[in-house]
């Protein structure tokens, strides 16, 4: 693993001002970021969020998914405690990329799950992996995380790799009648811990609950 941090800035968001550090991966060429605020480095767990890239969902407004409800409820719950992390780490489409994540909604589009599409592409249903994250959280001070995420494998892997998960706090947020099929085989295929009833919907979508 050859993460190098490059530089810090300040990023100013409408919740809070955090510090923005920028890592090179050098065996793969992809820049990473992390935004801390407050002091990450004292041992108490820090809130944290473990991102994965979603250019659609954080960038583009999509509703497909529920990635950039996600990273904004993240960046306003770290705002709350006035202390915490967030990396943002460069493996879009669970690992597959842009343009095969295209390919993969192309498919969606026509009928197949999240999961299914991903192997009729010739690829496994998530390629992520969150090494990377041991060298940029050492190089912040953390020490440990209480991990926002509904990923139980995610938790898993990051563990594996030695980071010290000392909590999972839920992150359900975002339901709309764009991706409520995709939560569902997300949680259904994928193992997340979460059920729809638990989603707060995202603002200004009505969603009507079954049951
Ligand atoms: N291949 C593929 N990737 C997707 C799709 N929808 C979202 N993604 C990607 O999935 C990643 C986010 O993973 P999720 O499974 O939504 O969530 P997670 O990170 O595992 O779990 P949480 O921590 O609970 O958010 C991002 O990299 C997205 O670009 C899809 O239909 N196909
Ligand atoms: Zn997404």
């Amino acid at each position: 693993m050859t993460i190098r941090f490059i530089a810090a800035s300040r990023l100013p968001t409408p919740w809070a001002t955090f510090t923005m550090h920028g890592f090179e991966d050098e065996a793969t060429g992809k820049d990473h970021v992390a935004l801390t605020l407050g002091d990450v480095s004292s041992d108490t767990p820090v809130l944290g969020r473990v991102h994965s890239e979603c250019l659609t969902g954080d960038a583009l407004f999509s509703m497909r998914c529920d990635c950039g409800y996600q990273l904004q409820e993240a960046l306003k719950r770290i705002a709350g405690e006035g202390r915490g992390v967030l990396l943002y780490l460069r493996q879009e489409g669970r690992g597959i990329g842009l343009l095969n994540k295209i390919r993969a909604y192309h498919l969606q589009d026509e009928g197949a799950d999240t999961v299914e599409a991903n192997e009729r592409l010739g690829f496994g249903a998530d390629m992520r992996r969150y090494d990377l994250c041991v060298p940029m959280l050492d190089h912040l001070g953390v020490q440990a995380l209480r991990l926002m995420t509904n990923n139980p494998r995610k938790v898993d892997a990051l563990t594996r790799d030695g980071v010290n998960v000392t909590e999972r706090v839920a992150l359900t947020t975002g339901l709309n009648p764009h991706n409520e099929g995709y939560l569902s085989t997300k949680a259904g295929k994928l193992g997340h811990m979460m059920a729809l009833d638990d989603f707060t919907p995202a603002s200004g979508v009505d969603i009507e609950r079954k049951g």
